[in-house]
Protein backbone atom coordinates (compact mmCIF):
# COMPACT_ATOMS: atom_id res chain seq x y z
CA UNK A 1 0.00 0.00 0.00
CA UNK A 2 1.39 3.21 -0.68
CA UNK A 3 0.87 5.55 2.27
CA UNK A 4 1.45 8.50 0.30
CA UNK A 5 -1.71 8.18 -1.32
CA UNK A 6 -4.16 7.10 1.46
CA UNK A 7 -5.82 10.64 1.75
CA UNK A 8 -8.52 9.22 4.19
CA UNK A 9 -6.34 8.00 6.56
CA UNK A 10 -5.36 9.75 9.93
CA UNK A 11 -2.41 11.70 9.74
CA UNK A 12 -0.46 11.26 13.54
CA UNK A 13 -0.34 15.13 15.36
CA UNK A 14 3.45 15.50 15.16
CA UNK A 15 4.11 18.77 13.29
CA UNK A 16 7.53 17.26 12.25
CA UNK A 17 6.76 14.08 11.67
CA UNK A 18 3.12 13.83 10.26
CA UNK A 19 3.75 14.43 6.46
CA UNK A 20 5.88 11.16 7.33
CA UNK A 21 3.04 9.37 8.87
CA UNK A 22 -0.44 9.67 7.38
CA UNK A 23 -1.89 6.16 7.95
CA UNK A 24 -4.76 3.64 7.72
CA UNK A 25 -6.04 2.37 10.78
CA UNK A 26 -4.67 -1.17 10.54
CA UNK A 27 -1.37 -0.25 10.31
CA UNK A 28 -1.47 2.17 13.40
CA UNK A 29 0.33 0.20 15.67
CA UNK A 30 3.44 -0.01 13.43
CA UNK A 31 3.80 3.02 12.73
CA UNK A 32 2.93 4.51 15.90
CA UNK A 33 6.27 2.08 16.80
CA UNK A 34 8.21 3.66 14.17
CA UNK A 35 6.63 6.95 14.81
CA UNK A 36 8.53 6.15 18.59
CA UNK A 37 11.33 4.39 17.17
CA UNK A 38 11.84 8.06 15.31
CA UNK A 39 11.39 10.34 18.21
CA UNK A 40 13.68 8.32 20.71
CA UNK A 41 16.01 8.92 17.84
CA UNK A 42 15.01 12.73 17.66
CA UNK A 43 15.32 13.13 21.82
CA UNK A 44 18.90 10.83 21.54
CA UNK A 45 19.96 13.28 18.63
CA UNK A 46 18.95 16.40 20.54
CA UNK A 47 20.24 15.00 23.57
CA UNK A 48 24.04 14.64 22.68
CA UNK A 49 23.74 17.39 20.82
CA UNK A 50 22.95 19.78 23.69
CA UNK A 51 25.48 18.15 25.90
CA UNK A 52 28.02 18.97 22.74
CA UNK A 53 26.95 22.50 22.80
CA UNK A 54 26.82 22.30 27.04
CA UNK A 55 29.83 20.49 26.82
CA UNK A 56 32.99 23.77 27.44
CA UNK A 57 31.43 26.63 28.17
CA UNK A 58 34.40 29.62 27.46
CA UNK A 59 36.27 30.55 30.68
CA UNK A 60 34.07 33.28 32.02
CA UNK A 61 36.42 36.63 32.25
CA UNK A 62 35.60 39.72 33.36
CA UNK A 63 34.81 42.39 30.75
CA UNK A 64 35.80 46.13 30.40
CA UNK A 65 33.27 47.29 28.20
CA UNK A 66 30.28 49.23 29.88
CA UNK A 67 27.51 47.63 27.82
CA UNK A 68 28.49 44.04 29.06
CA UNK A 69 28.73 45.30 32.60
CA UNK A 70 25.39 44.31 33.72
CA UNK A 71 26.17 40.88 32.28
CA UNK A 72 29.07 40.17 34.08
CA UNK A 73 27.95 41.56 37.71
CA UNK A 74 25.26 38.68 37.03
CA UNK A 75 27.59 36.37 36.20
CA UNK A 76 30.00 37.16 39.09
CA UNK A 77 26.76 37.27 41.66
CA UNK A 78 25.91 33.64 40.33
CA UNK A 79 29.04 32.67 40.67
CA UNK A 80 29.17 33.88 44.36
CA UNK A 81 25.86 32.63 45.43
CA UNK A 82 27.06 29.09 43.57
CA UNK A 83 30.09 29.00 45.90
CA UNK A 84 27.88 28.55 48.53
CA UNK A 85 27.24 25.52 47.54
CA UNK A 86 31.04 24.47 46.48
CA UNK A 87 33.40 26.75 48.80
CA UNK A 88 36.86 27.43 47.61
CA UNK A 89 39.68 25.38 48.73
CA UNK A 90 41.43 28.24 49.44
CA UNK A 91 39.32 29.91 51.69
CA UNK A 92 38.05 27.09 53.86
CA UNK A 93 41.85 25.62 53.91
CA UNK A 94 41.56 26.07 57.80
CA UNK A 95 38.83 23.76 57.78
CA UNK A 96 40.42 21.16 55.41
CA UNK A 97 43.09 21.36 57.30
CA UNK A 98 41.59 20.90 60.62
CA UNK A 99 39.93 17.89 59.18
CA UNK A 100 43.28 16.18 57.62
CA UNK A 101 45.32 16.56 61.20
CA UNK A 102 46.48 12.85 62.33
CA UNK A 103 44.49 11.98 59.19
CA UNK A 104 46.90 10.87 55.93
CA UNK A 105 46.30 12.48 52.77
CA UNK A 106 46.11 10.91 49.42
CA UNK A 107 45.84 12.95 46.75
CA UNK A 108 44.42 12.58 43.19
CA UNK A 109 45.13 15.35 40.07
CA UNK A 110 43.34 15.11 36.86
CA UNK A 111 45.32 16.65 34.10
CA UNK A 112 43.60 18.72 31.34
CA UNK A 113 41.92 21.57 33.36
CA UNK A 114 43.43 20.87 36.39
CA UNK A 115 46.91 21.00 35.96
CA UNK A 116 47.21 22.31 32.36
CA UNK A 117 45.05 25.12 31.03
CA UNK A 118 42.50 24.28 28.85
CA UNK A 119 43.79 24.77 25.00
CA UNK A 120 42.92 24.44 21.43
CA UNK A 121 45.48 22.23 20.63
CA UNK A 122 45.70 18.89 22.87
CA UNK A 123 48.89 18.05 21.78
CA UNK A 124 50.15 21.46 23.31
CA UNK A 125 48.22 21.10 26.77
CA UNK A 126 51.62 21.96 28.58
CA UNK A 127 51.61 22.32 32.33
CA UNK A 128 54.23 25.01 33.64
CA UNK A 129 57.46 24.61 35.06
CA UNK A 130 55.63 26.09 38.45
CA UNK A 131 53.13 23.28 39.02
CA UNK A 132 55.61 20.67 37.75
CA UNK A 133 57.79 22.12 41.13
CA UNK A 134 54.47 22.26 43.14
CA UNK A 135 52.97 18.58 41.97
CA UNK A 136 56.61 16.93 42.58
CA UNK A 137 56.65 18.71 46.19
CA UNK A 138 53.17 17.86 47.72
CA UNK A 139 54.63 14.09 46.42
CA UNK A 140 57.17 14.00 48.31
CA UNK A 141 54.79 14.21 51.40
CA UNK A 142 51.14 12.90 49.86
CA UNK A 143 51.06 9.67 47.71
CA UNK A 144 49.94 11.26 44.58
CA UNK A 145 48.27 10.01 41.56
CA UNK A 146 47.58 11.68 38.44
CA UNK A 147 44.28 10.56 36.74
CA UNK A 148 43.63 11.58 33.70
CA UNK A 149 41.49 11.07 30.05
CA UNK A 150 44.66 10.81 28.30
CA UNK A 151 47.13 7.63 27.37
CA UNK A 152 49.28 6.77 30.67
CA UNK A 153 51.94 7.60 28.29
CA UNK A 154 51.29 11.13 26.69
CA UNK A 155 50.18 12.32 30.09
CA UNK A 156 53.44 10.99 32.08
CA UNK A 157 55.39 12.82 29.23
CA UNK A 158 53.61 15.71 30.05
CA UNK A 159 54.08 15.79 33.46
CA UNK A 160 57.35 14.30 33.69
CA UNK A 161 57.64 12.97 37.41
CA UNK A 162 58.28 9.46 38.08
CA UNK A 163 57.44 9.60 42.02
CA UNK A 164 53.88 9.60 41.03
CA UNK A 165 50.71 6.91 40.79
CA UNK A 166 49.70 6.95 36.68
CA UNK A 167 45.91 6.29 35.90
CA UNK A 168 45.47 6.61 31.63
CA UNK A 169 42.56 6.60 29.47
CA UNK A 170 40.14 7.51 32.79
CA UNK A 171 41.89 4.49 34.90
CA UNK A 172 41.79 1.89 32.45
CA UNK A 173 45.69 1.55 32.70
CA UNK A 174 47.47 2.15 36.02
CA UNK A 175 50.89 2.49 37.10
CA UNK A 176 52.71 2.78 40.50
CA UNK A 177 55.46 5.21 40.79
CA UNK A 178 59.08 4.21 40.33
CA UNK A 179 59.99 1.65 43.21
CA UNK A 180 56.67 0.95 44.17
CA UNK A 181 54.74 -1.16 42.13
CA UNK A 182 50.76 -1.57 41.93
CA UNK A 183 49.86 -4.95 43.68
CA UNK A 184 49.82 -7.87 41.47
CA UNK A 185 46.21 -9.34 40.93
CA UNK A 186 43.41 -10.02 38.11
CA UNK A 187 43.92 -7.70 35.37
CA UNK A 188 47.87 -6.90 36.08
CA UNK A 189 50.09 -7.46 33.67
CA UNK A 190 54.17 -7.51 33.65
CA UNK A 191 56.10 -4.80 31.39
CA UNK A 192 58.88 -2.82 31.47
CA UNK A 193 59.34 0.91 31.73
CA UNK A 194 60.80 3.21 30.14
CA UNK A 195 64.78 2.39 31.67
CA UNK A 196 63.69 -1.27 31.58
CA UNK A 197 62.80 -1.83 35.01
CA UNK A 198 59.72 -4.71 35.63
CA UNK A 199 56.45 -3.23 36.32
CA UNK A 200 53.17 -4.02 37.00
CA UNK A 201 50.14 -2.48 35.26
CA UNK A 202 46.41 -2.87 35.98
CA UNK A 203 44.56 -2.96 32.52
CA UNK A 204 41.10 -4.28 32.80
CA UNK A 205 40.47 -3.41 29.49
CA UNK A 206 43.43 -4.72 27.41
CA UNK A 207 40.82 -7.24 25.51
CA UNK A 208 39.35 -3.96 23.79
CA UNK A 209 43.33 -3.04 22.45
CA UNK A 210 42.47 -4.55 18.99
CA UNK A 211 38.59 -3.02 18.71
CA UNK A 212 39.95 0.47 19.93
CA UNK A 213 43.00 0.58 17.37
CA UNK A 214 39.94 -0.46 14.66
CA UNK A 215 37.67 2.15 15.86
CA UNK A 216 40.35 4.56 16.06
CA UNK A 217 41.42 4.45 12.17
CA UNK A 218 37.49 4.72 11.28
CA UNK A 219 37.03 7.84 13.21
CA UNK A 220 40.12 9.18 11.53
CA UNK A 221 38.89 8.68 8.55
CA UNK A 222 35.32 9.68 8.71
CA UNK A 223 36.50 13.00 9.82
CA UNK A 224 38.82 13.60 7.56
CA UNK A 225 36.84 15.91 5.89
CA UNK A 226 35.43 17.73 8.98
CA UNK A 227 37.18 20.70 9.18
CA UNK A 228 39.24 21.42 12.67
CA UNK A 229 38.46 17.64 13.78
CA UNK A 230 40.67 15.57 15.77
CA UNK A 231 40.98 11.99 16.89
CA UNK A 232 43.43 11.43 19.30
CA UNK A 233 44.38 7.56 20.31
CA UNK A 234 44.29 7.16 24.12
CA UNK A 235 45.29 3.91 23.60
CA UNK A 236 41.81 1.87 25.73
CA UNK A 237 39.85 5.45 24.16
CA UNK A 238 39.45 7.41 21.69
CA UNK A 239 38.74 11.16 21.82
CA UNK A 240 37.42 13.12 19.30
CA UNK A 241 37.67 16.71 19.53
CA UNK A 242 35.87 19.31 18.01
CA UNK A 243 36.80 22.48 20.00
CA UNK A 244 38.06 23.86 16.91
CA UNK A 245 35.00 22.98 14.64
CA UNK A 246 32.47 25.33 13.27
CA UNK A 247 29.53 24.37 15.34
CA UNK A 248 27.02 23.75 12.41
CA UNK A 249 29.68 20.86 12.13
CA UNK A 250 29.38 19.50 15.19
CA UNK A 251 26.43 17.28 14.26
CA UNK A 252 28.21 16.02 11.51
CA UNK A 253 30.88 15.38 14.20
CA UNK A 254 28.54 13.43 16.72
CA UNK A 255 26.86 11.82 13.66
CA UNK A 256 30.35 10.17 12.33
CA UNK A 257 31.01 9.29 16.04
CA UNK A 258 27.65 7.16 16.53
CA UNK A 259 27.91 5.75 12.68
CA UNK A 260 31.40 4.26 13.91
CA UNK A 261 30.04 3.16 17.52
CA UNK A 262 26.95 1.12 16.15
CA UNK A 263 29.14 -1.63 15.04
CA UNK A 264 30.44 -2.14 18.09
CA UNK A 265 28.18 -2.07 21.09
CA UNK A 266 30.95 -3.03 23.58
CA UNK A 267 32.13 0.65 23.44
CA UNK A 268 30.02 3.72 24.09
CA UNK A 269 30.00 7.50 23.85
CA UNK A 270 30.35 10.12 26.77
CA UNK A 271 31.44 13.64 27.19
CA UNK A 272 33.97 15.59 27.59
CA UNK A 273 35.31 19.51 27.12
CA UNK A 274 34.41 19.99 23.65
CA UNK A 275 34.90 16.33 23.05
CA UNK A 276 33.18 13.15 22.41
CA UNK A 277 35.21 10.23 24.16
CA UNK A 278 34.88 6.27 22.91
CA UNK A 279 35.30 3.85 25.33
CA UNK A 280 34.49 0.00 26.67
CA UNK A 281 31.55 -0.36 28.36
CA UNK A 282 33.09 -2.07 31.14
CA UNK A 283 32.57 -1.36 34.69
CA UNK A 284 35.74 0.79 35.40
CA UNK A 285 36.36 4.67 35.43
CA UNK A 286 37.92 7.34 37.13
CA UNK A 287 35.86 6.67 40.22
CA UNK A 288 36.87 2.57 40.44
CA UNK A 289 40.39 3.72 39.36
CA UNK A 290 40.59 6.18 42.79
CA UNK A 291 39.43 3.27 44.60
CA UNK A 292 41.86 1.21 42.93
CA UNK A 293 44.67 3.07 43.61
CA UNK A 294 44.01 3.81 47.40
CA UNK A 295 43.71 -0.27 48.02
CA UNK A 296 47.00 -0.31 45.94
CA UNK A 297 48.54 2.57 48.06
CA UNK A 298 47.67 0.15 51.00
CA UNK A 299 45.07 2.92 52.23
CA UNK A 300 41.42 1.85 51.95
CA UNK A 301 39.28 0.72 54.91
CA UNK A 302 41.33 3.13 57.50
CA UNK A 303 39.75 5.63 59.11
CA UNK A 304 42.41 7.85 59.40
CA UNK A 305 43.11 8.24 55.57
CA UNK A 306 42.22 11.74 53.43
CA UNK A 307 41.46 11.27 50.00
CA UNK A 308 41.37 14.41 47.92
CA UNK A 309 40.45 14.70 44.26
CA UNK A 310 41.04 17.65 42.36
CA UNK A 311 39.46 17.57 39.16
CA UNK A 312 37.25 19.62 36.50
CA UNK A 313 35.62 17.69 33.82
CA UNK A 314 32.48 15.18 33.78
CA UNK A 315 34.91 12.06 34.38
CA UNK A 316 35.68 13.17 37.03
CA UNK A 317 32.19 13.25 38.60
CA UNK A 318 32.64 9.30 39.14
CA UNK A 319 35.65 10.08 41.26
CA UNK A 320 33.56 13.02 43.50
CA UNK A 321 30.48 10.76 43.77
CA UNK A 322 32.82 7.69 45.40
CA UNK A 323 34.20 10.36 47.65
CA UNK A 324 30.85 11.42 48.38
CA UNK A 325 28.79 8.57 48.48
CA UNK A 326 31.68 7.16 51.04
CA UNK A 327 31.29 10.36 52.94
CA UNK A 328 35.58 10.08 52.73
CA UNK A 329 37.74 12.98 51.14
CA UNK A 330 37.21 15.90 49.60
CA UNK A 331 36.02 16.11 45.79
CA UNK A 332 37.19 19.46 44.65
CA UNK A 333 36.09 20.83 40.93
CA UNK A 334 37.67 22.94 38.89
CA UNK A 335 35.79 25.95 37.30
CA UNK A 336 35.24 29.36 37.08
CA UNK A 337 31.38 28.49 35.90
CA UNK A 338 28.62 27.73 37.72
CA UNK A 339 28.01 24.19 37.35
CA UNK A 340 26.04 21.20 38.97
CA UNK A 341 28.63 19.03 40.77
CA UNK A 342 29.29 15.70 43.32
CA UNK A 343 32.54 18.01 44.37
CA UNK A 344 32.86 19.44 48.18
CA UNK A 345 34.51 22.59 47.44
CA UNK A 346 35.98 24.42 44.16
CA UNK A 347 38.83 25.90 42.70
CA UNK A 348 38.27 28.65 39.87
CA UNK A 349 41.45 27.48 37.92
CA UNK A 350 44.45 25.64 37.41
CA UNK A 351 46.51 28.60 39.15
CA UNK A 352 44.36 28.32 42.09
CA UNK A 353 45.32 23.89 42.00
CA UNK A 354 48.67 25.33 42.36
CA UNK A 355 48.31 27.84 45.05
CA UNK A 356 46.46 24.94 47.03
CA UNK A 357 49.02 22.15 46.34
CA UNK A 358 51.70 24.96 47.58
CA UNK A 359 49.63 25.30 50.59
CA UNK A 360 49.14 21.70 51.46
CA UNK A 361 53.21 21.65 51.65
CA UNK A 362 53.16 24.88 53.79
CA UNK A 363 51.05 23.53 56.04
CA UNK A 364 52.50 20.04 56.14
CA UNK A 365 55.80 21.00 57.05
CA UNK A 366 55.27 24.04 59.15
CA UNK A 367 52.94 21.81 60.90
CA UNK A 368 56.13 19.07 61.41
CA UNK A 369 58.00 21.57 63.04
O1 LIG B 1 40.92 13.47 32.18
P1 LIG B 1 41.68 14.63 31.59
O2 LIG B 1 43.13 14.61 31.92
O3 LIG B 1 41.04 15.94 31.94
O4 LIG B 1 41.56 14.42 30.02
C1 LIG B 1 40.34 14.67 29.35
C2 LIG B 1 40.62 15.01 27.90
O5 LIG B 1 41.60 16.05 27.96
C3 LIG B 1 42.14 16.49 26.72
O6 LIG B 1 41.17 17.27 26.05
C4 LIG B 1 40.81 18.47 26.71
O7 LIG B 1 41.96 19.33 26.81
C5 LIG B 1 42.49 19.77 25.54
C6 LIG B 1 43.75 20.58 25.80
O8 LIG B 1 43.50 21.65 26.65
C7 LIG B 1 41.41 20.57 24.78
O9 LIG B 1 41.91 21.00 23.53
C8 LIG B 1 40.17 19.70 24.62
O10 LIG B 1 39.13 20.45 24.02
C9 LIG B 1 39.70 19.17 25.96
O11 LIG B 1 38.62 18.25 25.80
C10 LIG B 1 42.62 15.33 25.89
O12 LIG B 1 43.08 15.81 24.66
C11 LIG B 1 41.56 14.27 25.75
O13 LIG B 1 42.08 13.17 25.05
C12 LIG B 1 41.16 13.82 27.14
O14 LIG B 1 40.17 12.81 27.05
Amino acid sequence: MDLKSNHSAPVLADPGLSNLLPCSPDLLPTVLRRKNLLLDDIRARRSWLDAMKCSSPPPYKKTKDISNELASDDKDAAYRKWMLKYPSALLSFEQITNYAKGKRIALFLDYDGTLSPIVENPDCAFMSNEMRAAVQKVAMYFPTAIVSGRSRDKVCEFVGLTELYYAGSHGMDIVGPVRQSISDGPNCVKSTDKQGKDVNLFQPASEFLPMIEEVFNSLVECTKEIKGAKVENNKFCVSVHFRNVDVESWETVGQCVLDVIKNYPRLRMTHGRKVLEIRPIINWDKGKALTFLLESIGLSDCDDVLPIYVGDDQTDEDAFKVLQEGNRGYGILVSSLPKESKAFFSLKDPQEVMEFLKSLVTWKTSSAL
